[in-house]
């Protein structure tokens, strides 16, 4: 495996029914480290989230991890094989409390620490665990969904808009977050916010209608004259 290619997607081509949405994407993300995937709405980012988790079937190319092709696999079994996923809508259980949110998340997972590593992260999940998750905040919500995420252990964790509908001053607390686990593992975000996507990530990928059309290192794509054409509406 080559470092750089830890997660590797090869001209994947997915959609929904006879509508195409992405064409011959090819992106890859290193062991460590963040990358941003940015684009405008409906330029095809959560449909890219969706295929590589295999919500969605590829109709052409592939999705690797660690050099293992998973491209056919349900996604259970990528779950298994180290992907994280944190989606964009209904993130967590919301009848329930953030302990069984998280009891829940745990039970794939034998290390009964896991638990207390996200509590760790995200202090505030600790003081209320006993409160029902729907009533949490945005902010709360999303970072129950991220803990929740860890419990399987991924190597690549995928964001689609964590920081949608969170309070400014939780956005904060999410980034740093995010931060210092991209130095543990792969993370692969999703975000509107260009400037917290690219503190978060090294390299990025913009899509233009499911094209991947501009790439590079985050301060490469925040220069490059071209990126405000791909990101406005
Ligand atoms: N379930 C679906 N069935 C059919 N088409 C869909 C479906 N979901 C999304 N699409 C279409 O796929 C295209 C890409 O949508 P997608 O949600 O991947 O974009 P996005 O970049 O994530 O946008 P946003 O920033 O608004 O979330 C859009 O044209 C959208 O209308």
């Amino acid at each position: 495996m080559l470092e750089d290619h830890y997660l590797d997607i090869r001209d994947l081509d997915a959609g929904y029914g006879r509508s195409q949405v992405l064409f011959g994407v090819t992106l890859s993300a290193p062991w460590r480290g963040g990358v941003a995937i940015l684009g405008r709405n409906g330029a095809g980012k959560t449909t890219l989230m969706k295929a590589i988790m295999g919500e969605l079937p590829a109709k052409r190319g592939s999705v690797s991890l660690d050099s293992r092709d998973v491209t056919k696999l349900p996604t259970e079994q990528r779950v298994r094989a180290g992907f994280g996923y944190v989606p964009q809508d209904h993130p967590v259980f919301a009848r329930l409390t953030i302990r069984d949110n998280l009891a829940v998340g745990a039970l794939t997972n034998k290390d009964s620490r896991a638990v207390d590593r996200v509590l760790e992260m995200f202090p505030k999940l600790g003081q209320r665990l006993d409160q029902i998750a729907g009533t949490l905040s945005g902010g709360e919500r999303k970072m129950l969904a991220i803990g929740r995420a860890l419990l399987s252990e991924p190597s690549v964790l995928l964001l689609d808009e964590p920081t949608e509908g969170v309070w400014i001053g939780v956005i904060e607390e999410i980034t740093d977050r995010l931060i210092l686990l991209a130095k543990e593992i792969a993370v692969v975000i999703v975000e509107q916010h260009l400037d917290l996507a690219l503190r978060v990530a090294d390299r990025a990928f913009v899509l233009d209608r499911g094209r991947v059309a501009l790439t590079g290192t985050a301060d490469e794509v925040r220069n490059d004259p071209r990126l405000l054409q791909y990101l406005a509406p």
